[in-house]
């Protein structure tokens, strides 16, 4: 039987509300919505705020983040979104704490009734993969409920612990230099060595606020989702947005180079493909909960020799050497959150605007330094705004030379 529901319905939506369904439906195909992969990401990105950063689930509820109090508010719908899709994404020990809140904050009995579902689903999950390790809570579920989750160096270097022993902080000095340039001479550089191995610089006011507000104006335009490997792969590992300035983006950006080369004592110009020293600029902006999982900016050295061709960016690649060192300019104060994290080394980074941090991804005889992996831990409260420039290594072969130890 076919019924018209226009015609014989009463319950047929009516008209102006239909008009309203269009109208939303033709928003959604802009992108100005929200979609859901939105809404999952900002579930997930909720979770993992809590555990880098210890908060309590009542404190983010009511918009407390550490010190600072927000308007921000999460009903016991978004704690249960929470749950969920961190369940989904086998976070186990989030999905367990999400929804054990969820749970006490709820007097409703249906709602309670699925909650109590979802727990002991979570529970089962959570004890059938248990093997001890960090992603898991410390023992199994049905053997005690209110365990306090895994601590891993990563988060604790996030919230700004340091983890570096007093030998390798033997020697590490703060210095104010001209660098041997004589264009520094009037305006010498204030740095720290943060650390040995791998080798790490903080250089002070390097920038000035109207060359931030020039490269960021020149990268709003441009900014878009950043990915990882190329072509382009979007993930929750990196979640912020890119933009790549060249060098003739803007008149200060040659000077901002040559500053780095004057101080770093190597060669950061861009080049033709196959002899560039210097890749062009990399701005990222990284919104509440934007971050960067941990891992070394290398770009074809972590495979072996054999399978550097498979690398997607091309050939040239190759040819210029792999990314030596790193120059990040930090572009903004962030208020709380968005340290730059270095798990192996035992050292974290606030951001602090002007400056810059520099480090080597590779040891001296040209291999990938696994001590150099860091990460951008999630912003906390307020905007991180980040530049990269990164160092090749052929172009520098003579500028920083092999050392006569093997394994430097
Ligand atoms: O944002 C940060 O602190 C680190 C960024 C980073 O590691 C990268 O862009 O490769
Ligand atoms: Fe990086």
């Amino acid at each position: 039987m076919k019924i018209n529901c226009r015609s014989s319905c009463h319950l047929c939506p009516p008209p102006e509300l239909l008009a309203i369904v269009e109208r939303v439906r033709e928003a959604e195909k802009s992108t100005l919505l929200p979609t859901g992969d939105d809404l999952r990401g900002t579930a997930i990105a909720i979770a993992r705020l809590r555990r880098i950063y210890r908060l309590a689930i009542t404190d983010l509820v009511d918009g407390r983040l550490l010190d600072a109090v927000t308007s921000a508010r999460l009903t016991i719908y978004d704690c249960l979104m929470i749950a969920d899709e961190s369940f989904k994404a086998k976070d186990f020990t989030s999905a367990w704490l999400w929804s054990r809140y969820a749970w006490t904050a709820t007097t409703h009995p249906e709602m309670k009734a699925y909650v109590s579902r979802l727990m002991a689903a979570v529970s089962k999950e959570h004890d059938d993969t248990w093997n001890g390790e960090t992603d898991h809570f410390p023992a199994r579920l049905s053997e005690g409920q209110s365990q306090v989750p895994h601590d891993i160096t990563y988060d604790r270097l996030c919230r700004g612990e340091h983890f570096m022993s007093e030998e390798e902080g033997t020697g590490l000095r703060c210095r104010v230099s001209a660098m041997g340039q004589p264009h520094l001479v009037l305006q010498p550089v204030k740095y720290e060595q943060l650390h040995f191995d791998p080798e790490m610089y903080l250089f002070y006011d390097v920038l000035s606020d109207s060359e931030i507000q020039a490269i960021k104006d020149s990268a709003l335009s441009k900014l878009f989702r950043s990915g990882t490997l190329a072509p382009e792969v979007y993930s929750d590992i990196r979640v912020s947005q890119t933009a790549w300035l060249t060098n003739a983006s803007h008149p200060l950006l040659p000077g901002i180079c040559r500053r780095i080369s004057a101080i770093t004592g190597l060669n950061v110009f861009e080049g033709p493909d196959g002899s560039r020293a210097g890749e062009d600029l990399q701005v990222l902006s990284y919104g509440v909960g934007g971050h960067y999982i941990y891992h070394v900016d290398v770009l074809f050295k972590n495979l072996p020799e054999d399978q550097w061709h498979e690398t997607t960016a091309g050939a040239h690649v190759i040819q210029d050497g792999d990314r030596m060192a790193t120059w990040m300019f930090y572009l903004s104060d962030v208020e709380r959150g968005g340290r730059t994290a270095f798990p192996k080394a035992g050292i974290s980074v606030p951001p602090v605007k002007g400056a810059a941090v520099m480090w080597f991804n590779l040891k001296k005889n040209g291999d990938v330094n696994p001590r150099a992996e860091h990460g951008g831990c999630p912003v906390l409260l307020g905007h991180k705004w980040v530049a990269n420039k990164w160092i090749r290594e052929h172009a520098n072969f003579l500028k920083r030379p092999c050392s006569i130890q093997p394994f430097e």
